[in-house]
């Protein structure tokens, strides 16, 4: 199958930094991939190059078959490149509906009358309909992070890129999260998840990359690559001896 999404040897350098080196990743249609790494190995920096938010200094970015590297962040996210944020950034003073409002216009290009049905249905998917009307400063941790995430949403991805959405959440909470991403993959969004809570990530992704120092050093099976000696050494600090 021919892959949604594919990064050919891309490289990202910040000074003398480099933050992404050479890498090589493939997203196919529908699949969940999980993303794990050290602190600082270049993940959050590898969705900025997806979504366009970081120019690479070198390789090349494709969408379907078309060639995005040049393309601007909008054009990408009308394409079907959707992303969430590690650190959610709403609109504050705006209630959680217009906040979807916003990007699903941004995301798609179409207008309020147009849209408000579809933010109506993702209120309801990610749970947040109750709260419809709440200014999206007053949600708690676990509303901002489902709002993050319908917001993400609401730009009709066909590509979502999930950067530590479980960060800070208590157990229960992540289960929760865990049942609504579970649900958005089941009707067929491609996902690429990026996440320091492991179990969690687990248990959603058919697929695991391991990125250190800003290249890949595993793929494969979630457990077989979560499992394998070189990748608890490096990713949890652990050696084999
Ligand atoms: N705009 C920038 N200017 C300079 N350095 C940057 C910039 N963006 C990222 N970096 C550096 O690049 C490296 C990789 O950062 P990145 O956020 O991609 O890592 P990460 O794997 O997502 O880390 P974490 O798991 O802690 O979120 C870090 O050393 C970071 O300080």
């Amino acid at each position: 199958m021919a892959p949604l999404l594919r990064l050919q040897t891309v490289s990202k350098s910040y000074g003398s930094l480099v933050v992404t080196n050479k890498l090589d990743l493939e997203l196919h249609p529908r699949e969940a991939l999980g993303v794990i790494g050290p602190n600082g190995a270049g993940k959050s920096t590898m969705f900025n190059l997806i979504t366009g938010d970081v120019r690479p200094d070198a390789g090349r970015i494709f969408f379907g078959e078309t060639d995005v590297t040049a393309m601007p962040p909008h054009e990408r996210c009308r394409r079907g490149i959707g992303r969430s944020y590690q650190i959610p950034h709403p609109f504050t003073n705006m209630t959680v509906f217009e906040n979807l409002l916003v990007g699903a216009c941004y995301g798609t290009g179409r207008s309020e009358a147009q849209v408000t049905d579809d933010c109506a249905e993702i209120l309801e998917r990610t749970g947040l309909l109750p709260k419809a009307n709440m200014p999206a400063g007053k949600l708690s941790l676990l509303e901002r992070k489902r709002l993050e995430l319908a917001r993400a949403l609401a730009t009709q991805p066909k590509a979502l890129l999930l950067d530590e959405i479980a960060g800070g959440l208590t157990e229960a909470e992540c289960q929760e999260l865990v049942a609504t991403i579970r649900a958005i993959h089941a009707a067929g969004t491609a996902i690429i998840w990026i996440e320091h809570v492991v179990h969690a990530l687990l248990s959603v992704v058919e697929r695991l990359v391991v990125i250190n120092f800003g290249a890949k050093l595993d793929e494969g099976d979630p457990q077989t690559v979560f499992n394998s000696p070189q990748v608890q050494e490096i990713y949890m600090g652990i050696s084999a001896e």
